[in-house]
């Protein structure tokens, strides 16, 4: 397994492109199953779970062009359902978390879909139920293999139907709504999620031939289509990475432009680095964050402690409270993080509280920081990525400490982040690929 070594301490300076949204490009690339047309996506992230999912395309028989570094083309028009049964399948697969939402697509354009249990970040419990549930409402059969927790779904036809989701699931909202695009009559999701990157991939759908209505609500209607075509498309910018690079930016006390952002799809996220005492500016589409020696952490107006908080889109992102955490460690302040949807993405803290950061774990989901306003450096370690996001986390800290930190498993930073350390050290940085 790779490593980083990371000498900490220095500033960063300079400017940032964000890579295309590595959860909205997993949306789009397996829409391309829904028509026999060629689709045109731009600004993909080179990221490794993004690549697998191109390869399990590849291996489904969808031809597949390279047109640039970050530009495919994709076209369904053979595909090759035996593979859906392959041992390969089963093995790429059950790799990374997005391979599920081939299921919703495959099921509506060939009558049915299969999956085994798929991976992504270990991170609690990721269950799967949103999902099938929504399809057996469209009138699909559901087998379940225990032994080899393998999924799957058939229908001869889906009839469109008003369902309620038991949760606003992203994979399972985006699934659902692939499957419904071709099924005959009307189909309503309510409780839908509404991330950006269920937006995009509506109108995605939509510039495909689909009818929804909805975009950006948490009550979609769908009228059902005979068959889409092909369209061309491109990806927002990463708001996860976006905010990775506003944390990192605050820690090492560097300034930093991150460019085309496309602030009106950030949501909640400049506000809640702004409570945590970060001044970023709006440059046209840009962000601003000039060098800044402290920040403080607001209090609410009754001057009690600030919690910051998961939600379902426009709440909060779950996936930059890892980054939230490492960077109130720096702040002048307290602030309490709790990630109300994972149950094991916190336990990462261990390795910040070595570092020399005041955070109490108060449970597997709250955590209390006690920001010690830079006066103690962190102090370099070495430590073990557990997820993405607690990875990218990690490298924060590191990049901030004092020495020289090493961290393995870097395979988890990968999975996210397109080119990591060479966009870190075009800014400055100190860090250096260890392969074993
Ligand atoms: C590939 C992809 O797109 N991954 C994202 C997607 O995962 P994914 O779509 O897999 O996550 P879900 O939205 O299904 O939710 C994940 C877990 O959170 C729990 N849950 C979810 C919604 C809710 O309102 N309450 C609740 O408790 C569920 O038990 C579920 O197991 O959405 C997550 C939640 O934004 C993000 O962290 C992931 O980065
Ligand atoms: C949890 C994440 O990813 P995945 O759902 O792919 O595991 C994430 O991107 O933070």
């Amino acid at each position: 397994m790779a490593s980083f070594k990371i000498e900490g301490g220095h500033k960063l300076k300079g400017t940032i492109i964000p890579q295309g949204a590595k959860n909205e490009a997993l949306q789009v690339i397996c829409a391309v199953l829904l028509t026999a047309g060629k689709v045109r996506i731009d600004n993909i992230p080179d990221i490794v779970d993004v690549n697998k999912l191109i390869f399990i395309l590849g291996e489904l028989g969808v031809k597949i062009e390279k047109l640039g570094a970050n530009s495919y083309s994709f076209q369904a028009d053979e595909i090759d359902l035996d593979y859906l049964e392959s041992a390969e399948f089963k093995r790429d697969g059950s790799s990374l978390r997005g391979s599920i939402m081939i299921v919703g697509p495959l099921l509506a354009r060939f009558g049915r879909g299969y999956i085994p249990r798929p991976g992504g970040d270990k991170i609690g419990r990721r269950r799967l139920d949103t999902h099938f549930e929504g399809f057996i409402r469209l009138g699909a059969t559901f087998r379940y293999n225990r032994e080899e927790y393998f999924y799957g779904v058939e229908a001869e036809e889906l009839h469109g139907v008003e369902m309620l989701l038991d949760e606003a699931s992203v994979t399972g909202t985006a699934n659902i709504l692939m499957a419904a695009v071709l099924a005959k009559g009307t189909t309503t999701i309510y409780n839908a999620a509404c991330e950006p990157y269920i937006q995009q991939l509506s109108k995605m759908l939509n510039s495909m031939g689909a009818k929804i209505e909805g975009i950006g609500s948490n009550l979609l209607t769908i009228n059902g289509v005979e068959s889409l075509g092909g369209c061309e498309h491109r990806v927002l910018p990463d708001m996860i990475e976006i905010g990775s690079w506003v944390g990192m930016a605050a820690m090492t006390q560097s300034e930093l432009t991150i460019k085309d952002v496309s602030w009106k799809d950030l949501g909640q996220i400049p506000n809640v680095f702004r409570k945590l005492g970060i001044q970023l500016e709006k440059r046209g589409d840009d962000i601003y964050i000039p060098e800044q020696d402290s920040y403080e952490i607001q209090s609410y107006i009754d001057g009690s402690v600030l919690t910051v908080a998961d939600a379902p889109w426009p709440g909060f992102t779950p996936d930059l409270l890892s980054i939230v955490l490492v960077v109130a460690t720096q702040a002048k302040g307290t602030v309490l993080v709790h990630q109300k949807m994972f149950e094991s993405r916190l336990f990462f803290v261990d390795k910040l509280i070595d570092m020399g950061a005041k955070v109490i774990l108060c449970d597997p989901h709250r955590a209390t920081v006690i920001g010690h306003n830079r006066q103690s450096q962190l102090k370099a370690t070495k430590m073990t990525s557990p997820d993405i996001r607690a990875g990218i986390s990690l490298l924060i800290a590191a990049l901030s400490a004092k020495g020289t930190s090493i961290i393995n498993n870097i395979e988890q930073i990968d999975r996210g982040y397109e080119n990591i350390e060479a966009r870190l050290k075009s800014i400055g940085a100190k860090i250096e690929r260890l392969e074993d």
